[in-house]
């Protein structure tokens, strides 16, 4: 039973939520206790008799195995149940890069029979174990081998989420994450990341002797993860389970996940709190974790046993109230901490309609309109024109240009000439026109457009708006007009999501030919911006065109699943009017980014970019994060990819080179990353992607 209806219209993976059951043969029944008795959608179950060993089957009298001794048969349940209510576990026990070559050995094979079992199963997921111990290199070539020929089945790599704020570990701190409190804790060694630990038990009347036991602890489990994603070359099939524990990381490195495939997160019943009422609950900064992993489709799984004991009954999912119709003796003891994670879904705000409307093109890549070198349809004018925020703003800025340029002592005897070059279909106009109303200025306006098929639109406008006195319209590319009379104020919106990419400074050249010495350009002037991000999903999808091209390209997409590692940085900008005769549309600059210091290391993927245009003077638009002009559309961000993702570290920067280049027929970036480590140049003379002039 999904966790309930965001708005009514959520169609999100993060709806349903699974628990982790024990091994048990009777599958049917183990399914029908947590799915029915239990609310539960999916489990994710062993699937494999977690006594069996390969090496310790005997073998027949032909030489063949014995039966595997899986959970039943595939008939025990249907085709549809198997693939949309198991996700299969993997025997925990298994160590690939154990030292005993026979637990090896037998990890390797029980790997494979039962990730070809799952197949079999169609099963969505497998949830492989973490791995042991500080090299998970064998385990890695295991699963990548398996990568190799696997169906659709997602591998989820099961990553316990853990990073200590300093590199050094008390003893105390890993009494914590265990069980057991009469454990001793002698430190073993000591490397990069990863701590391991000789855990003994002091004897007891019932134990003969000591258990040691190896347990290792990670510093910065991220780490782990990214030496096996690398290991499997960002497989898109492989992804994480996150492991969530009673304390959290810092938020600067929890945010790092939202950029890494994550499709489960795993939390165990025991980093659940108790409220005042004798309830699980979580706390502030897990439910805060939580709910971005619903916003990112990212599915909760409960694990471990019931350690909230409720005689009086479950929770009431909205109120927290107890409520006592459900039979004890039935209940599944796990059901408060679905009814909680419930409750968690249900009380989310509703996403915002704009929100809503961008759902689909959340992480999606598109190539970037080139409005100068092609025509746009009546479609892509019709979704500018909805964005009533974007023209709210042009309006404010002109008219606060035409009080500025005449005094109101003379509003009756100045007319101001405002040009619109790049008109569309004529909603700038409209703009100017209500401005010109709203200040009581005289205005005489020309609207210039290179679109022939825009252009029959904007006549059809003017001419049902009776603008025929007030507006001239102008069927001619800007940069070529030979005006009549020049300009008090030329307004356009050339911008593209990195400001300057759709050669905004190239046609408003050739436009201020025909504006006045002291005339106003609305825009002022336009900044870009870049910032590193995480983009797992972006990364993949860029990868899997399989070419130098797509690699070298430059996306507008509506980046979701990213995590930005750093605040955004100014790239370039254009000032106009610009009257020099020195000036040039070409650009270089050098960026340096540093993580924050509690955020461990992070893989970079490639460059969100944005822009921030000033209209004019304190009238701003833009989608820079930091800055961007609240419920407006029309740009989504811009995606710059890395052909060969850089791993970065806090405190040693990421030194990159961006570079915007003009050709004759053509404009073009060029970007690379210098530091820690020298990329290739991307897109050199402009060979993957331009912008046609
Ligand atoms: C991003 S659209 C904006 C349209 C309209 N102003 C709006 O806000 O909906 C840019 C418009 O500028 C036009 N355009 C681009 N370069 C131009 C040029 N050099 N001369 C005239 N029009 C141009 C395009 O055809 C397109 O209609």
């Amino acid at each position: 039973m999904p966790l309930g209806e965001r708005g009514g219209w959520d169609k999100s993976e993060s709806r349903y939520c699974g628990v982790e059951t024990d091994f048990d043969n009777d599958m049917p029944h183990l399914l029908s206790y947590n799915l029915s008795t239990g609310g539960f959608d999916f489990v994710v179950a062993t699937l494999m008799d977690p006594a069996y060993r390969p090496s310790l089957v005997e073998r027949d009298a032909s030489g063949g195995s014995n039966v595997l001794p899986f959970a039943a048969s595939d008939l025990v349940l249907s085709p549809s149940q198997w693939s949309s209510h198991v996700v299969g576990q993997i025997s925990s026990w298994i160590d690939l890069d154990s030292e005993d070559e026979t637990i090896r050995m037998d990890s390797e094979i029980t790997l494979k029979q039962e990730i070809a079992w799952a197949m079999h199963l169609s099963l969505q997921a497998c949830l492989l174990p973490s791995p042991k111990g500080t090299f998970c290199a064998n385990y890695a070539r295991c699963v990548n081998q398996i990568l190799q020929g696997l169906n659709n089945m997602q591998l989820w790599l099961r990553i316990p989420l853990v990073k200590t704020d300093d590199d050094s570990m008390d003893s105390n701190q890993l009494v914590s994450l265990i069980t057991s409190p009469d454990a001793q804790i002698l430190p073993l060694k000591n490397v990069s990341y990863i701590s391991s630990w000789i855990l003994v038990f002091p004897p007891r009347s019932h134990h003969e002797y000591h258990i040691g036991l190896q347990l290792t602890y990670f510093i910065d489990s991220w780490e782990l993860w990214n030496s096996f994603r690398l290991l499997c070359e960002h497989h898109g099939q492989l992804s994480i389970a996150l492991n969530v524990l009673s304390s959290l990381p810092s938020a600067n490195s929890l945010g790092r996940w939202f950029g890494e495939p994550v499709r489960a997160a795993i939390i165990n019943t025991d980093s659940f709190l108790t409220n005042a009422r004798g309830h699980p609950c979580l706390s502030r900064r897990h439910q805060k974790l939580i709910t971005g992993f619903f916003n990112h489709s990212i599915q909760i799984v409960i694990s471990g046993q019931s350690v909230h004991s409720l005689p009086g009954g479950s929770l009431d999912s909205a109120a927290n109230h107890t409520v006592n119709n459900v039979d004890n003796a039935q209940r599944h003891p796990l059901r408060p901490y679905l009814d909680y994670v419930a409750y968690m879904y249900q009380r989310m705000d509703p996403l915002p309609e704009q929100e809503r409307f961008e759902l689909g093109y959340r992480d999606f890549l598109q190539s970037p309109l080139q409005p100068l070198m092609d025509n746009l349809e009546a479609q892509t004018y019709e979704t500018f024109e909805k964005d009533a925020v974007k023209y709210i703003q042009y309006q404010r800025a002109i008219s606060k240009a035409l009080q500025d340029r005449i005094p109101d002592e003379e509003v009756t005897s100045l007319t101001t000439v405002l040009m619109v070059v790049g008109a569309g279909r004529g909603p700038l106009v409209r703009a100017a026109l209500q401005a010109a109303e709203e200040t009581g200025r005289k205005l005489k306006v020309y609207a210039v457009e290179k679109n022939p098929n825009a252009v029959v639109t904007l006549h059809s406008l003017v001419r049902i708006e009776g603008w025929e006195n007030e507006v001239n319209i102008v069927s001619c590319d800007m940069r070529f007009w030979d005006a009549p009379e020049k300009a008090d104020i030329l307004v356009s919106e050339l911008l593209g999501s990195f400001g300057d990419n759709e050669l905004s400074p190239e046609c408003l050249d050739g436009a201020q030919r025909f504006l006045k010495e002291d005339g106003i350009s609305i825009p002022s002037s336009y900044t870009s911006f870049i910032q590193p991000v995480t983009a797992s999903k972006l990364h993949n999808d860029v990868k899997s065109h399989k070419d130098l091209v797509h690699f070298e390209t430059a996306y507008v997409v509506k980046v979701h699943s990213v995590a930005r590692l750093a605040p955004s940085q100014p790239v370039f900008t254009f000032t106009h009017p610009n009257f020099s005769t020195e000036k040039s549309n070409q650009r270089y600059k050098k960026l340096r980014f540093e993580l924050p210091s509690d955020t461990g290391s992070a893989i970079v993927h490639g460059f969100a970019g944005y822009f921030d245009a000033t209209l004019y003077k304190d009238v701003h638009l833009g989608i820079e994060p930091s800055t961007a002009t609240p419920n407006m559309f029309s740009w989504f961000a811009i995606y710059f990819p890395l052909r060969t993702p850089v791993c970065i570290q806090p405190g040693s920067p990421l030194e990159v080179h961006f570079w915007r280049c003009c050709g004759s027929t053509k404009v073009w970036y060029e970007w690379c990353v210098l530091s820690p480590s020298p990329s290739p140049i991307h897109n050199s003379n402009g060979r993957s992607y331009w912008v046609g002039l």
